[in-house]
């Protein structure tokens, strides 16, 4: 599999296959979100889109990052999500980094969002994926955020199948980028003092995230990749 990896500003093509990577934090906060039983997030491409979405479905629930504001029911923060019961319903979330990069590419054949908590079920589809190359949207910072770069590339390398990548050394770059700092320190608004540490837990949800355009809008759900050992045995003994 090729790969290369680009900032949003970077994108001059429509890619074929593409991997949006936003680690802190939207697509953790997305991930979290289907983990809370969100039936869908609708990637909403600037605050008034939001609130107009909102204005027409009262019932969706609005995201933002940053602080709080008004006609927005949450912040982009995992660690204030996870208490939440989403069960059934619609997501709009507007963020500076993660929902960009995903319009940016909404017109690829396929579109992943990901994050370290989705990262092998990510790997596992693109793994499935009949294509000649990916595109991995490094989203943070212009395409040098340290944190969405080792996520991007170790997908890549569990993707390519080529052995067993040992995840901590990637984790660790993750877990020295300013962003990890900046929540550390609590620079960033609307957040909880655990957002960091959920940020880099692998693989703790087993779907990848794929964004498709529905009625114009687009759309972010969870996909179910069963992992080698949950598929049904070869044995032609049964054993
Ligand atoms: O929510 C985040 O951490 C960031 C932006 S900021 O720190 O709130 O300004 O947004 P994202 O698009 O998730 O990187
Ligand atoms: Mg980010």
């Amino acid at each position: 599999m090729e790969a290369r990896f680009l900032g949003i500003a970077q994108l001059v093509d429509v890619p074929s296959a593409a991997v949006v990577v936003d680690v802190m934090r939207a697509f953790t906060v997305a991930a979290w979100a289907f983990g809370q039983g969100a039936e869908r997030i609708v990637l909403a491409g600037s605050l008034d889109e939001a609130l107009a979405l909102k204005a027409r479905h009262p019932h969706w629930v609005t995201l933002k990052d940053g602080p709080p504001a008004p006609g927005f029911d949450m912040v982009n923060s995992p660690g204030l999500l996870r208490r939440i019961d989403l069960g059934g319903r619609t997501v709009v979330q507007k963020t500076t980094a993660g929902t960009v990069g995903a319009l940016a590419v909404k017109d690829a054949s396929l579109v992943l969002c990901a994050g370290f908590v989705v990262a092998e079920a990510t790997a596992r589809m693109l793994r499935t994926h009949e294509g000649d190359g990916v595109t991995f949207v490094v989203t943070g910072e212009d395409g040098r955020a340290e944190e969405d770069l080792a996520c991007a590339q170790y997908i890549a390398l569990r993707a390519s199948g080529e052995g067993t990548a040992g995840a901590a050394e990637f984790l660790r770059r993750a877990g020295r980028s300013r962003a990890a700092g900046e929540l550390a320190r609590g620079v960033r608004r609307g957040a909880h003092p655990d957002d960091a540490a959920l940020c880099l837990e692998l693989d703790r949800f087993p779907f990848a995230m794929v964004a498709t355009v529905e009625d114009s809008l687009m759309v972010l759900r969870p996909h179910a990749v069963p992992s080698p050992s949950d598929e049904p045995s070869q044995d032609p003994t049964g054993g």
